[in-house]
């Protein structure tokens, strides 16, 4: 995947980036970036929130950072979790010949270790946006932890992948019944299939 990227996509252009990973997949070999149908969706909510500081968990090889990066406005800060030092290794230079290294600071290590200590660490209050991306069983456990740690805002947006396939049941029981969210679901399709999968968009209400 990144020698289709160093082969196809230009340098410092974040959407020939997109467009030779999806390629790549599609043509290639199938991988579990977002991809191109969810991708829009993701787009559009990071696009209305317009948010200054954004949590990525579970960078896998960068696809989604660099969709979520090239949008944020100058003063952002993307943060992007990824425990995996291979994929790191590989996302770090997806982020790089995307050209925004500078917006997005990728994080080796868990979720569940790093997000207590995301105030101490990097000054950070509040997330405006959560991009929940990595293990389907991780997404309940780590916005719990999110609350306890009062990384979440009242207007705080949390968008979880997969929500249908390969699914995260506890999490959209909890978030869907929850009087603290407000949520609604995008109904799309799985990566490069013809499977169905949706994004859940929930907002924290304090
Ligand atoms: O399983 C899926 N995603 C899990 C993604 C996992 C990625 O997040 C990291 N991670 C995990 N917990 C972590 C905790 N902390 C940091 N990184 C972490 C893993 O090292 C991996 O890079 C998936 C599967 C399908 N599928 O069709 O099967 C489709 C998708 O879109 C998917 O996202
Ligand atoms: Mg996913």
């Amino acid at each position: 995947m990144l020698a289709a990227v160093q082969k196809n996509a230009t340098r410092g252009d974040p959407r020939s980036v997109v467009k030779a990973i999806d390629q790549f997949c599609r043509q290639k070999e199938w991988a579990m970036n977002v991809g191109d149908e969810k991708g829009c969706i993701l787009d559009s909510v990071v696009t209305e929130v317009n948010p200054a500081t954004v949590l990525e968990l579970g960078t896998y090889c960068g696809y989604s950072t660099v969709r979520i990066a090239s949008l944020l406005p100058s003063n952002a800060k993307l943060i992007t979790l990824e425990f995996n030092p291979d994929y790191a290794a590989i996302a770090r230079q997806v982020i790089a010949w995307a050209g925004l290294e500078d917006k997005v600071q990728l994080v080796e290590g868990a979720s569940g270790d790093w997000i207590p200590k995301m105030k101490e660490k990097f000054g950070i209050e509040t997330f405006d946006l959560v991009f929940l991306d990595h293990w389907k069983d991780r997404y309940l456990p780590d916005t719990k932890l999110m609350e306890e740690c009062g990384l979440l805002r009242k207007g705080s947006i949390l968008l979880a992948d997969n929500v249908i396939c390969p699914g995260t049941p506890d999490y959209l029981e909890y978030i869907r019944n929850s009087p603290r969210y407000k949520s609604q679901y995008f109904k799309s399709h799985l990566e490069y299939t013809k499977v169905e999968d949706g994004l859940e968009k929930s907002v924290f209400l304090g």
